[in-house]
């Protein structure tokens, strides 16, 4: 029997899923990451997680693995040298001093263009240029990719090489598919001290490579095991819901919240965090917020999250009217780094605070979904829900008052299985 692994790197800790040709789940494993102090750890946490997480799979499945692919949040970055080793900390995907490049992505890119965010991937790139000195970032040529790139990169040994979800921030054209004259003139301008390497794009899902034969020994992996090009988290999670008609919605309600509604008609807009990701030949319209599980989580226990929400009244309306944020800013449907956070009046009734928040976050998702259509992407019919608060029934519930459309349950609400069936999916193709 061949197996499919997807592995997704989320904010809070990376899980895998590996499957059969069916699209059957055999295994399931998680790693929480533990958080750093120190910035420059993240590389070495991620590809311990990423070794642990492979190991864990019984050996008779790893054995008969055919493809692995990965996603990675979007916007994470890293430099490297030839030899792929980190040179700097990544800058993770809500890391915004990048604001700093804001003028001079003006003055380069087309007018409102989605690179125009101080999260944006190429907002990083331009803010390690402008600080290589004090980074001690050496002159010779230096690789810059992406955390799923880079992940791929530890299986199949291949620097270089990205697709067109993660790239998509970096300024890649997806109509034409290709970089743009803009971005490799700015970055390949004669004064530019760094010598840097953008990676080469293909489709997500493409197959890169088989793994490395120390890969395949230390893993215990066939040799023959092919790594695809990846994705993003919220593109995975889509994938994975059975989401397949344009009018269709997947929430990622995780640390983050994410909305991705499938059109017929790509839409954009930088004032507002709005993007379009390709998918075959429709679009997945949508946006980033830095609200979501992880403000719950500052407040709440996962299991306290559960329970109290089981004592809200979800067709009531809550008074309170938040804009739960851990610290100032966000991109979408706000695009404003110094929005601050509104998390005030807190009742002492914590069913009360949770209810509130819950609200408020239902209404955000609502005012993105709102903005999406008024730019022009197919009319919203239907809302999958995928992440850690896709449990959450009553939370569902709020929101369906919201939305005003019907929630429907995905298939899978994992990023895992998504970019797992990417990985099969694109294997079967190649091999046609
Ligand atoms: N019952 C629940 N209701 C709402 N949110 C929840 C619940 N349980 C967990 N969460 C939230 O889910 C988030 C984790 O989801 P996950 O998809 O794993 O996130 P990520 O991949 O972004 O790290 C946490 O931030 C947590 O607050
Ligand atoms: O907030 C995030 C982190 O979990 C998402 O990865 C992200 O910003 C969504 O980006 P994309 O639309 O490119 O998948």
């Amino acid at each position: 029997m061949n197996f499919y692994i997807g592995i997704d790197f989320g904010t809070s800790g990376a899980r895998l899923a590996i499957l059969d040709q069916k699209g059957d789940i055999h295994q399931e494993v998680e790693s929480r990451f533990q958080g750093t102090s120190s910035p420059n750890q993240w590389p070495i946490i991620w590809q311990t997680a990423l070794f642990d997480l492979i190991v864990q799979i019984p050996v008779e499945l790893r054995r008969q693995t055919s493809a692995i692919a990965i996603d990675g949040t979007s916007g994470t970055t890293l430099l490297c040298d030839q030899q792929g080793k980190p040179i700097t900390s990544p800058l993770l995907y809500n890391d915004g001093r990048g604001v700093e490049m804001i003028e001079k992505i003006k003055a380069i890119a087309p007018a409102n263009h989605l690179v125009l965010s101080a999260t944006s991937s190429l907002a990083k790139l331009l803010w390690w240029q402008h600080h290589h000195n004090e980074l001690n970032i050496p002159s010779q040529p230096i690789y810059f990719l992406h955390q799923a790139d880079w992940l791929g990169f530890l299986l199949h040994g291949k620097l270089g090489i990205s697709d067109y979800h993660n790239t998509l921030k970096l300024g890649y054209d997806i109509t034409h598919l290709c970089y743009p004259s803009w971005l490799t003139n700015a970055i390949n301008h004669e004064s530019n001290p760094l010598k840097l390497q953008l990676p080469k794009v293909i489709t997500p899902g493409t197959p890169i490579s088989p793994i490395t034969s120390e890969i395949a020994e230390q893993l215990d992996l066939p040799k023959q095991c092919v790594v695809c090009a990846g994705t993003t988290d919220s593109i995975a999670a889509f994938l994975a819901s059975g989401a397949t008609s344009p009018g269709e919605a997947v929430t990622s309600l995780g640390s983050t919240v994410v909305l991705k509604l499938l059109s017929h008609t790509p839409v954009n807009d930088a004032r507002y965090g709005v993007y379009s990701h390709r998918l075959g030949n429709l679009w997945l319209t949508g946006g980033a917020s830095n609200t979501g599980g992880a403000v719950l989580r500052a407040f709440f226990s996962d299991r306290e999250l559960k329970t109290l929400s089981q004592q809200i009244n979800p067709n009531i309306n809550s008074p309170l009217d938040y804009y739960p944020l851990l610290k100032k800013g966000d991109r979408f449907p706000i695009n404003d780094l110094e929005l601050p956070p509104r998390l005030e009046p807190r009742p002492d009734n914590s069913v009360e605070f949770l209810h509130g928040l819950l609200e408020s976050i239902a209404r955000i998702e609502a005012t993105g979904y709102q903005r999406l259509q008024e730019l022009g992407a197919t009319p919203l019919t239907h809302v999958y829900t995928a992440g850690g608060g896709a449990k959450n029934t009553v939370w569902t519930t709020i929101r369906e008052r919201y939305l005003k459309v019907p929630m429907v349950q995905p298939r899978h609400t994992a990023a895992t299985y998504g970019v797992a069936r990417l990985a099969m999916q694109s294997l079967e193709k190649s091999q046609v």
